[in-house]
């Protein structure tokens, strides 16, 4: 891929913060990680209804979405998931400067490609959301039946399976999906939320 080459930065006159405070509320990128089947997405979708309805201006990103468009030229090798990733870390980032509370559900299996996205949006403005599942637990939901794909063959390095998962060493906020209820995990992000100042 060739870089681009001289081009120059061009600054707004309307800034995040007034965005920001346009909105009545700060806007940050909730980094939804884990294996498939966890509930990312379940839970990404409860918890932006419910922060549509009272009044945050939301913006969700999912996985199986953007590789539909944006990532479709990108598929599950090592190299493909770290580049994945990043383009979500620059989108997430152009979301969150127009004053969004962004909404990422991506497995994102590798530490430092989260910590790059951590390090780009930066540390208040990126919250990691743990959704934390036993890999047992997602193969028994299976609720688009790649884990039986995978044991099958027919789908070769497949998170937690047969590629890896690294668990996020201090994520902001951890729900458990096999031990909480969806009601409960939605409650959970949005009582850090609340506590952290993000929204009223
Ligand atoms: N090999 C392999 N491993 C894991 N997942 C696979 C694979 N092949 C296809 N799928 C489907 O793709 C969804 C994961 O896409 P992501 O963009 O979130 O993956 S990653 O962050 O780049 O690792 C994932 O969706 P979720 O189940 O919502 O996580 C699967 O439906
Ligand atoms: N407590 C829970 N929280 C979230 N999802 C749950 C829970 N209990 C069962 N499920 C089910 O688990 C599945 C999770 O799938 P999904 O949200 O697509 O996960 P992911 O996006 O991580 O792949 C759904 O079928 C959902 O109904």
């Amino acid at each position: 891929m060739s870089e681009s080459t001289n081009i120059v930065w061009h600054d707004s006159e309307v800034t995040k913060q007034e965005r920001q405070e346009q909105n009545n509320h700060k806007s940050a990128v909730l980094w939804f990680t884990g294996l498939s089947g966890s509930g990312k997405s379940t839970v990404s979708v409860a918890l932006e209804k419910e922060l549509h309805e009272i009044g945050v201006h939301t913006y969700r990103l999912d996985g199986d979405n953007v590789r539909h468009g944006l990532n479709k030229n990108l598929g599950f090798s090592p190299e493909d998931r770290t580049e994945n990733i990043r383009r979500i870390g620059e989108v997430a980032n152009l979301m969150v400067d127009a004053g969004l509370v962004t909404l990422t559900a991506f497995i994102s299996p590798y530490r430092e490609d989260r910590d790059r996205a951590r390090k780009l949006l930066g540390e208040k403005e990126f919250i990691e959301v743990y959704v934390k599942c036993s890999v047992e637990a997602c193969e028994e939901r299976d609720p688009k039946g790649l884990y039986k794909k995978a044991r099958a063959g027919e789908i070769k390095g497949f998170t937690g399976i047969d590629a890896p998962y690294e668990e996020p060493v201090e994520p902001e906020v951890t729900i458990e999906t096999d031990k909480q209820t969806l009601e409960e995990s939605v409650q959970v992000v949005i009582d850090h939320l609340q506590q952290k100042g993000y929204i009223g």
